[in-house]
């Protein structure tokens, strides 16, 4: 049985990842957080996520939700990373991490725990979009900057940070793919006298709107031709089925830090 602790327990992922939790054979929900002065603080996990009473009341110390747990799963949002981290550091807890708008300081943060702790971080937990990653880093290493590429994703009204954990990820396929640095040929906003766009820059669009979970469409357009790499989620359930199947594996390996591509073994 693996003991699993959900970090933002109160959220749409963290409600879907207790939901999967209290159907699934072999996991067990085993602590809950959700953000300091919250609501939530001190229901039953189960009923907050519709599924019916698991025993496990909703807490604000993460430190309590992880006595006890064997991994722990983060779907908060960048403010509560320092605080996750520190906790999992100090429970020796592994951890999975699915926040995004971390910045380059919530990386380094990630990279410094990873030293001591088994980690996984992705954008994107869906094996649609991991394979997308892989993908787009085939065809930019194939298109010449002849091909433009931009990248536009589109979610919900709720959602805080663009463009999305998973377009910046795609950019950094493209980026890989190409042999140069995303930071240098980025441009993540367009509006009046822009002037040409420049070779090789890589362009990020981002929509809001409505219950959209999340698309993403990577377009490397050329003259006389364009393709388009699309992936579309349907559910929060795919996002939240990898998360726990990067748990799983997760318990099993040393410290480090991994990613979607290491859990479903796509490395070479
Ligand atoms: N990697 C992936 O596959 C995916 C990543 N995401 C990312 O996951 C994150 C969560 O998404 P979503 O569930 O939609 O967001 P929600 O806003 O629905 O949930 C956020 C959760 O985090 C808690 N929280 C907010 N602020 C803090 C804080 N400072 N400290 C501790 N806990 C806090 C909230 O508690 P309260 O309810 O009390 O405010 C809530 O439980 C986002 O960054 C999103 O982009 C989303 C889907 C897939
Ligand atoms: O906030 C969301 O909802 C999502 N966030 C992730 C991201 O920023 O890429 C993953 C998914 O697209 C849903």
């Amino acid at each position: 049985m693996t003991r699993i602790a959900i970090l933002g327990a109160s959220g749409r992922m963290g409600r879907t990842l207790i939901r999967l939790i209290g159907d699934a054979d072999g996991l067990t929900l085993a602590g809950a957080t959700a953000r300091p002065g919250s609501d939530a603080e001190g229901q039953d996990a189960g009923t907050l996520a519709g599924c019916g009473a698991l025993g496990v009341s909703v807490s604000t110390s993460v430190r309590s939700a992880l006595a006890g747990a064997d991994v722990a799963i983060d779907f908060t949002l960048p403010a509560g990373l320092p605080g996750n981290l520190e906790a999992a550091l100090t429970a020796g807890c592994p951890l999975v991490i699915g926040t995004t708008g971390i910045g380059a300081e919530g990386t380094s943060a990630i990279d410094a725990a990873a030293a001591s702790l088994p980690i996984v971080y992705a954008a994107n937990y869906s094996s649609g979009v991991t394979l997308l990653q892989q993908l787009v880093r085939t065809a930019a290493a194939a298109l010449d900057s002849d091909y433009d590429v931009e990248i536009v994703e589109a979610h919900h009204r709720h959602k805080r940070d663009a463009p999305s954990g998973t377009a910046r990820a795609l950019g950094q396929s493209v980026a890989e793919g190409r042999g140069v640095r995303l930071d240098d040929q980025a441009i993540y906003a367009r509006e009046g006298a822009t002037g040409e766009r420049p070779v090789g820059a890589i362009g990020f669009q981002a929509l809001r709107g409505g219950d959209i979970v999340g698309e993403h469409t990577v377009m490397l357009a050329g003259d006389g031709e364009r393709i388009e790499l699309t992936h579309r989620a349907g559910s929060r359930e795919t996002f939240a089925r990898g998360a726990l199947r990067a748990a799983r594996w997760l318990t099993a390996q040393p410290a480090g830090r991994y990613d979607m591509e290491d859990v479903l073994g796509l490395k070479g």
